[in-house]
């Protein structure tokens, strides 16, 4: 499952963060730059405050890519008792100079790289960590002033690096100006962790403090770990009021449609040898019921992301060429039918470009409740298109 990393700078605010439920207290001070760090003896003291009671991770500072003082500040933040050290790279002919000189420490002590989505880097830098020994690779923004995650990688990208990120045995994590819209949306890609400050502070405002409020809420868009014999007496009306939906239809609120009209993507499709070879223009209308879980929706816990359906035809239309429209129309309803919420699809797959209108296909697919119940325990997330390579921006 996907733990929630939450950036704070003190222990009153690791204190916060134990209360709301972060998985992961990262120590980070926001003034200090993107990893600025926190001092070491304050680390070591709210390491021993967290006393095991959750993960912990600190970040190292915005160090130069220079091979000896990133050994120096890692085997310093090692003495801290720290679960992992949060180390950034910036793209430089160092950078594998640099991992290297920590692999030694990667031995006894969890290391995860910080790859910046605003800065470009080789197509094999995920090896580089792999071979040093890293536990593993999360990708956050260098310029907080400059957009989120998702302005500078598409979701399909961020999919791929996650699933590139398992290939090689590494976790992966997420970060960037995150804002509670982008949770859904990151989840179905199954990362390890989501990190957050930023949004975990009142009006999005990194260097103010953590407001428990926004916490919370932040808290509640990603499902928690349940003990094992919460299934056999769960109660839904409960679970619901605190975020966590596994199985909306006992709660008998029936059901409302979303809908994504007049999507238009170019993508390669037909059977015609003419059609192959390039793009050409197609439209999706995509119209799915959805079992609610509140009379009143009130934040991203409630409803089931129109992004989300958007998301998955790019990753699906990204994977090439399609022979049928028909192909393409049942796997976009079977990725929406995976949203265990969803109950029913209807999706219309129209060519622009080979008549004097639209050509194409209209089904509708229901979902199968059974299949249903399995991907909601199998993930929490949904994704389309996990393939290709090259996730970073190289
Ligand atoms: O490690 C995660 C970061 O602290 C994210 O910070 P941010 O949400 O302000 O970009």
């Amino acid at each position: 499952m996907t733990k929630m990393l939450a950036s704070v700078r003190n222990r009153q605010e690791a204190e916060v963060a134990l209360q709301i439920g972060a998985d992961i207290i990262d120590l980070k001070e926001p003034s200090r730059g993107a990893l600025g760090a926190v001092e070491t003896k304050e680390i070591a003291e709210i390491v021993a405050f967290v006393k095991g009671r959750r993960l912990t991770s600190a970040a190292s500072g915005d160090l130069p890519m220079d091979a000896e003082a990133v050994r120096a500040k890692v085997e310093e933040l090692a003495s801290t008792g720290v679960d992992f050290i949060k180390i950034g790279f910036l793209p430089s002919e160092r950078l594998a100079d640099c991992a290297t000189a920590v692999s030694g420490i990667a031995a006894r002590q969890k290391l995860v790289a910080v790859l910046f989505a605003d800065h470009m880097y080789p197509v094999n830098v995920l090896d580089v960590f792999a071979e040093a020994g890293f536990h593993g690779v999360m990708i956050d923004t260098a310029d907080k002033t400059k957009g989120r995650l998702l302005q500078h990688l598409s979701t399909d990208r961020i999919g791929t690096f996650v699933a590139d990120c398992h290939a090689r045995g590494l976790t992966s994590g997420l970060a960037g100006s995150l804002e509670a819209p982008d949770v859904p949306r990151l989840l179905a890609y199954n990362p390890d962790f989501i990190g957050f400050r930023g949004a975990l502070c009142s009006n999005l405002e990194r260097g103010a403090a953590i407001d428990r409020d926004a916490a919370l809420k932040v808290r509640a868009l990603i499902p928690e770990e349940q003990p094992a014999d919460t299934q056999s007496r769960v109660d839904y009306k409960l679970l619901a009021a605190r975020g966590y939906f596994p199985d909306a239809s006992e709660l008998g609120l029936g059901t409302d449609k979303i809908f994504v009209r007049d999507f238009v993507l170019p993508v390669e499709i037909g059977a015609y040898s003419f059609e192959h070879g390039k793009t050409q223009r197609m439209r999706f209308d995509v119209t799915a019921d959805v079992l609610r879980v509140t009379r009143n929706p009130e934040d991203m816990r409630h409803v089931v992301s129109y992004d989300i359906i958007m998301d998955g035809i790019r990753s699906l239309v990204a994977r090439g060429h399609v022979e049928l429209v028909e192909t393409l129309a049942e796997q976009i309803a079977a990725f929406v039918l995976e949203n265990p919420r969803v109950t029913n699809v209807v999706v219309r797959a129209e060519k622009l470009e080979l008549g004097p209108g639209g050509v194409g296909v209209i089904i509708e697919r229901k979902q199968d409740r059974q299949n249903a119940v399995r991907a909601g325990e199998r993930s929490g997330g949904q994704a389309a298109g996990r393939q290709g390579q090259g996730a970073l921006p190289s």
